[in-house]
């Protein structure tokens, strides 16, 4: 096995593993979200999950490499995900070393409830601190784009809302794409995202 494969590998069990976490979690209702992990950045591939796929599954099939225009490096009967543009331009835009994309009733709400505005900012929670925010008066924001169904747009959207201290992007009505220079820190990510929507629908209904 050579070193390239080894570490081709190896990124391929990290993905695995974020995969089943965030399946026991429940974030891959039908057949639902995408993930990817970078292989090499120059020139870039990256492993992508197959289009379509029950993503609650551990298959042989469950990833393809992809390089920079999103397509498979070797000929496959796998295709990868509808969304792997988004992935792509996250990798060329950010230091970003793992994206993953999933739908939850909660970021689909908060994507909606604030969509007219653009963005959810999140100030006085602990939980900012996942993102590196320590200051008192600290302010984490996400963009929150709208769905379009033509997909270059949509990642143009999503990749002009790509600015620093921002690691992630909600889609309107569809879902969250989260990043991270590495796996764990994507999940970090991702979990603390939905941690704060979760936390802002409740107590909007409570003061409702
Ligand atoms: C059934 S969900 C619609 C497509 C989508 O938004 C998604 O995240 C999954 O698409 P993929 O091609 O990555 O399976
Ligand atoms: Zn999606």
């Amino acid at each position: 096995m050579t070193t390239g494969q080894l570490s081709l590998t190896q990124k391929w069990d990290e993905l695995a593993a974020i995969k089943d976490e965030l399946a026991e979690r429940d974030w891959f209702p039908g057949t639902s979200g995408n993930l990817s992990i970078k292989v090499s950045t120059d020139p870039l591939t990256f492993l992508v999950t197959a289009s379509g796929k029950d993503k609650r599954k551990r298959t042989s099939e469950d990833f393809l490499l992809v390089g920079k225009d999103s397509q498979p490096v070797q000929t496959t009967p796998l295709k990868p995900s509808a969304e792997t543009v988004l992935h792509q331009r996250i990798y060329e835009q950010t230091d970003a070393g793992c994206s993953l994309h999933i739908h939850t009733v909660d970021n689909n709400l908060i994507s909606d409830l604030y969509g007219d505005k653009g963005e959810i900012v999140f100030r006085n929670q602990e939980l900012i601190k996942a993102f590196q925010i320590w200051e008192e008066d600290g302010a984490l924001t996400v963009p929150i784009v709208e769905n379009y169904a033509d997909l270059t747009k949509l990642a143009d959207a999503v990749a002009n809302r790509i600015h620093p201290g921002i690691y992630g992007v909600l889609i309107r009505n569809h879902g969250i794409t989260a990043w991270g220079r590495n796996g764990f820190e994507a999940k970090k990510h991702l979990e603390a995202f939905e941690f704060l929507f979760s936390y802002q629908l409740k107590k909007e209904l409570l003061a409702r």
